[in-house]
């Protein structure tokens, strides 16, 4: 594998990269929770950081660092850069089923000074905190000329309920944990998109989160059903199975960590998933972090702007892009 692996487009060694690291860093999540002592850290309100976020993210910065040196990586919490690296940490393998893929012609010969990686260690803290197992995700996105084109969105408890009720079931029936990976012009892999109910309507948002204009836009777009859960990363595999039609969340609070993976994987799968006014979000190194006008996200491009168009104007005026 050696030859060939040093021979694939880096960008294609980045996104096999990531993949490998992202099932180290669910095991880590997986510790931490099994220890029991979650080393709670309060970032500011309703934002809190456990263990579990520190090690993720040490584990994901040093094992991408360390094999591509000239890309930017930029990781949710700040940590202190002599903080404790646990060797074992350190993932250094390259996933085989990526790099077999054929990397398109545009994005071959992208250098690594080039690429920008964001990285959130692990989405849906609060909910990780309360039990909420399967709200969490890890987020790798990669953006290149400021648009998010690849990445990988890991759910380390996926299906963690039916392992546990079906203890006695044959272990490969019900695998826990899912890793999905994808790339512009390549495809998404690890799970199948499935189109959502017709003549009915179901919006995800935030259940954390949540205040007057979150629900007010809610109410404007006449939800059959709302599905309050946590996570940027579990709400858009919601987009992609078919659970929910659209993901809104008329807020500041979502950073450019927890778009930049699921947007790029959703629009592959042709959703679209932009700020509350329709404009897309950018991903330069150098763009602010927050995602200031919110989040607006749709299972299919299509039906975006029917939701877009009933976005109150006393909401907008509040989430200035
Ligand atoms: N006000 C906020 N402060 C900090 N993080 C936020 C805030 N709002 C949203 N987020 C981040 O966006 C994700 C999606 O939001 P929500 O779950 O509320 O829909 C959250 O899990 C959290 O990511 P993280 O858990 O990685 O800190
Ligand atoms: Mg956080
Ligand atoms: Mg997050
Ligand atoms: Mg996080």
């Amino acid at each position: 594998m050696a030859a060939s692996s040093s021979a694939a487009p880096v960008l294609l060694r980045i996104l096999s990269a990531s993949v490998s690291v992202v099932n180290r860093a669910g095991r880590i999540i997986k510790d931490v929770m099994r220890k029991g002592d979650l080393g709670i850290i309060d970032k500011g309100i309703d934002d809190l950081q456990t263990e579990a976020d520190r090690s993720v993210q040490h584990c994901i910065v040093t094992s991408l660092s360390r094999q591509f040196p000239k890309i930017s990586i930029i990781g949710e919490e700040e940590l202190d850069s002599e903080g404790k690296v646990l060797d074992e940490w350190i993932v250094t393998s390259l996933d085989s089923d990526v790099l077999a893929k054929k990397c398109p012609e545009n994005l071959a010969s992208i250098p690594e000074e080039k690429v920008v990686v964001w990285v959130d260690p692990l989405d849906g803290t609060s909910e990780y905190t309360q039990g909420l197992l399967d709200h969490v995700t890890v987020l790798v996105g990669i953006a290149v000329n400021g648009k998010a084109i690849g990445g990988v969105i890991h759910q380390p408890y996926y299906n963690y309920q039916r392992t546990r009720e079906n203890y006695h079931v044959e272990k490969d029936v019900y695998k826990q944990g899912r890793t999905l990976w994808g790339m512009n012009g390549i495809g998404v892999f690890g799970i199948e998109k499935k189109a959502p109910c017709e003549g009915k309507r179901i919006i995800t948002t935030t259940r954390s989160h949540s205040n007057k204009n979150v629900n007010l836009t809610i109410d404007a777009m006449k939800p059959d059903e709302v599905l309050r859960v946590g996570g940027a990363g579990h709400k858009v595999l919601l987009l992609i199975e078919g659970r929910a039609h659209a993901y809104v969340f008329a807020s500041k609070g979502c950073k450019k960590w927890d778009t930049c993976a699921p947007e790029a994987l959703l629009h592959i799968l042709g959703g679209k998933l932009t700020d509350m006014h329709g404009n897309s979000l950018e991903y330069h190194k150098d763009i602010q972090y927050l995602n200031s006008g919110g989040v607006l996200a749709t299972y299919d491009a299509a039906v975006h702007e029917w939701y877009r168009e009933r976005v109150p104007e006393e909401v907008k005026k509040t989430l200035p892009p």
